[in-house]
């Protein structure tokens, strides 16, 4: 097997381990949770989640809201809505008042098994008074150029929202919600996983049962188990501006002997007005490609869990001491690292996953 093929390997068996339906199955069992009498699914992994509930409790009125393209699991009963990602579009509005429709009619004794996944932000809302579709998606745009972390954009949605930070399950009038979540923000809070559409407010009168049930750590530890060669890094460290990761990443690999380093996290990138095509772990790998231009035996992996990194049809990238060349330059200062990469057979396309636990970037020197 060449070095590209294990670190793609390695890759994979980390996500395998955080697969929605894997993770909720697992869940369902470990913690007790009782047939519910209804289930709501969104996010990206949403219809890989639902489709564990299906599995264990067999056919149940189910609404699951996902990106276009997500829906490979779904079952087969269940009421599906596809909306767009990272924008929000009319179908996001469409499932925020489907969202809110199937809450407000839950009977006074029903059991809630609520599933949320990253991406649930822009895949489901209901305007606050006075914001309009148009502005709702403008102000998405910039806050996704500015290179502000997940915390502080979900912060801002939850106030242009009428159904995030507990809002929409606040509306519950039923008895009981067991409320699942697969985690793609830095320290694991519900309160932030899609805004947090799938918490509760504290002064929730019904029993509510909230767990994690896939996170980056998790995929990361699966990752290490799969690896062959000695495991000299695994942290979850990946949470600054693209440009500033680069040369600190190179600098360590190349500072160690042979091994593989694993990290985990959600760099951030700040896009110049009219952006090509790309992704955060693209222009990662393109930084990194210059990084170690030159070197032989390094090759780095970094890609999304969730398959698609930023609005591309592939997961990320795969460099190594020979991807590099000055044309490099302009698609980083264009932000198109996407053709690039793709014109020089760097590009890793998995498709998409059934989960979303961040990005995974993995360094092999040998
Ligand atoms: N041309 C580009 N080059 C580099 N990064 C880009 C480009 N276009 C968009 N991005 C970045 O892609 C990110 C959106 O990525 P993606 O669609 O993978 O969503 P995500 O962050 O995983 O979403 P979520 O957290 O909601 O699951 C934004 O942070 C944006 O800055
Ligand atoms: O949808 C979102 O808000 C992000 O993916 C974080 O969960």
């Amino acid at each position: 097997m060449s070095t590209a093929d294990d670190l793609v390997t390695i890759w994979t068996a980390g996500v395998d381990a955080v697969i929605g339906r894997r993770a909720v199955c697992d869940a369902l069992r470990q913690h007790n949770v009782m047939r519910p009498d209804a289930v709501i699914a969104v996010g990206k992994a949403a219809a890989s989640m639902a489709a564990a509930a299906h599995d264990a409790f067999g056919p149940l009125p189910m609404l699951i809201v996902t990106k276009h393209g997500h829906v490979m699991d779904a079952p087969q009963n269940a009421e599906i809505i596809e909306a767009a990602h990272p924008v929000p579009d009319a179908q996001s509005l469409k499932a925020g008042a489907r969202l809110i429709d199937a809450v407000d009619n839950m009977a006074r004794d029903t059991h809630l098994l609520v599933l949320t996944s990253g991406g649930a932000s822009a895949l489901a809302e209901h305007l606050v008074d006075g914001l309009s579709l148009n502005d709702l998606a403008d102000r998405t745009q910039a806050l996704l150029a500015s290179g502000q972390d997940i915390h502080a954009m979900n912060a801002l949605r939850k106030d242009l929202s009428a159904i995030k930070g507990g809002k929409l399950l606040a509306r519950f009038k039923g008895q009981r919600i067991t409320s699942l979540a697969i985690s793609d923000v830095e320290g694991d809070a519900l309160g932030v996983i899609g805004s947090g559409i799938g918490d509760a407010p504290a002064d929730a009168p019904f029993d509510f049962a909230p767990y994690i049930v896939a996170s980056n750590a998790i995929a990361r530890a699966a990752a290490a188990d799969a690896a062959q060669g000695v495991i000299l890094s695994n942290t979850e460290d990946l949470y600054d501006d693209a440009v500033a990761l680069a040369p600190r990443i190179a600098a360590q690999v190349l500072a160690a002997g042979p091994g593989l380093h694993i990290k985990g996290g959600e760099p951030t990138v700040i896009l110049p007005p009219n952006p090509g095509k790309g992704g955060r772990n693209m222009a990662l790998a393109l930084l990194l490609a210059r990084e170690i231009a030159g070197i032989e035996g390094v090759q780095i992996l970094v890609a999304g869990t969730d398959g698609t990194d930023g609005p591309t049809d592939a997961a990320g990238a795969l460099v190594d001491g020979h991807t590099w060349d000055d044309s490099g330059s302009d698609a980083l200062n264009t932000a198109n690292a996407a053709p690039w990469l793709d014109a020089r057979g760097a590009l890793f396309r998995s498709g998409p996953t059934g989960t979303n636990v961040m990005d995974i970037l993995i360094a092999k020197r040998t």
